[in-house]
């Protein structure tokens, strides 16, 4: 028997749909039990449950946290991840007033908004997201989880644990074995050596949110630097866990969007390649960040979703 109570964030299905957002390739850690959506924020386990005008939301502390003295302030964490100081609304009108496309997608999809997420965690999941799937960037992430994180508690049957932190994935060169073993293939060794930098950066008393605040360029460089960071990581990254709001991501999938309906505008010619050369790349990318503005990200979001289920 369950009796954790649950306490009230207040906004409105049409500021956010978690049964559109949590699935769709931002976060690859919620799961959905009923009409529940769980995972691990913060060292808890959260729980939601959607309402018309709000969500409904609960938390079980980590058992190693359960004595502490300080509370988390879970509608705060919440607050923080889900972005709620920006309202969708109104991005939405702007970014129909801007793009004839948009205006037709939007209605059919709203409440999509993008997720302030952990750094480490978002780098480290979208570095496993290259020529994958959601579904198996999903079990990959579970399996780095339970392998090298730290328990947290149970709820409805499942074990939930911590995403393992820059440290625990460099401890020894067996790690890049291991995470073969678990399904990670090439990126094993992206993973283990971007660790490995990203723990030395910490050593020296930095952590990578400190770089949130710090203009596009600059934090799309950085990352660009760690190993198996290409362009399209890097936006996803920058876009998900940094506020680099204007950020916009090009993969297949958009790739498809622009040829269909902003390949004229965009000056870019046709092409059958899946792939993308750099300069074709940056041009699309700023493009759309001219069409859409200092949120660009947010409207790329939208479409990218409407592509995904789509095809799905
Ligand atoms: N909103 C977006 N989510 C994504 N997931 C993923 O793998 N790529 C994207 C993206 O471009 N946008």
């Amino acid at each position: 028997m369950n009796r954790i109570t649950w306490s009230q964030l207040k906004i409105p299905i049409k500021e956010i749909s978690l049964d559109i957002i949590l699935p769709s390739g931002q976060s690859f850690r919620w799961r959905k039990h009923g009409d529940e959506w769980v995972s691990v924020l913060n060292e808890l386990i959260v729980i939601l449950r959607q309402e018309e005008d709000h969500i409904l939301y609960r938390s079980i502390p980590s058992q190693a946290r359960a004595t502490l003295t300080t509370p988390i302030d879970v509608e705060h964490v919440l607050q923080d991840y889900f972005n709620t100081s920006i309202k969708l609304s109104k991005l939405y009108r702007e970014f129909g007033a801007r793009d004839r496309y948009f205006k037709t997608i939007a209605p059919l999809f709203s409440g999509i908004r993008i997720l302030r997420q952990d750094p480490w965690e978002t780098l480290c999941s979208f570095i496993c997201s290259t020529n994958n799937s959601i579904k198996r960037i999903t079990q990959m992430i579970d399996n780095i989880c339970l392998t090298f994180g730290t328990y947290v508690a149970t709820y409805d049957g499942v074990a939930y644990y911590t995403f393992p932190r820059p440290e625990d994935l460099c401890a020894s060169s067996s790690v890049v074995q291991k995470l073969r073993e678990l399904g990670f293939g090439y990126r094993a060794p992206y993973v283990y050596k971007t660790a490995l930098q990203v723990h030395e950066w910490e050593l020296l008393g930095h952590e990578l949110s400190e770089l949130r605040g710090s203009s596009y360029e600059k934090v799309r460089e950085f990352l660009m630097e760690l190993p198996g960071v290409g362009p399209k990581v890097a936006d996803c990254v920058c876009l998900m866990a940094f506020d680099c709001h204007s950020s916009v991501p090009i993969d297949t999938h958009m790739w498809n969007i622009v040829q269909r309906r902003y390949a004229k505008d965009a000056k870019i010619r046709p092409s059958k390649s899946k792939t993308l050369s750099k300069s074709t790349y940056d041009d699309i990318s700023s493009h759309l960040r001219g069409l859409w503005g200092d949120y660009a990200g947010w409207a790329q979001s939208v479409l990218f979703i409407s592509e995904l289920r789509k095809n799905a």
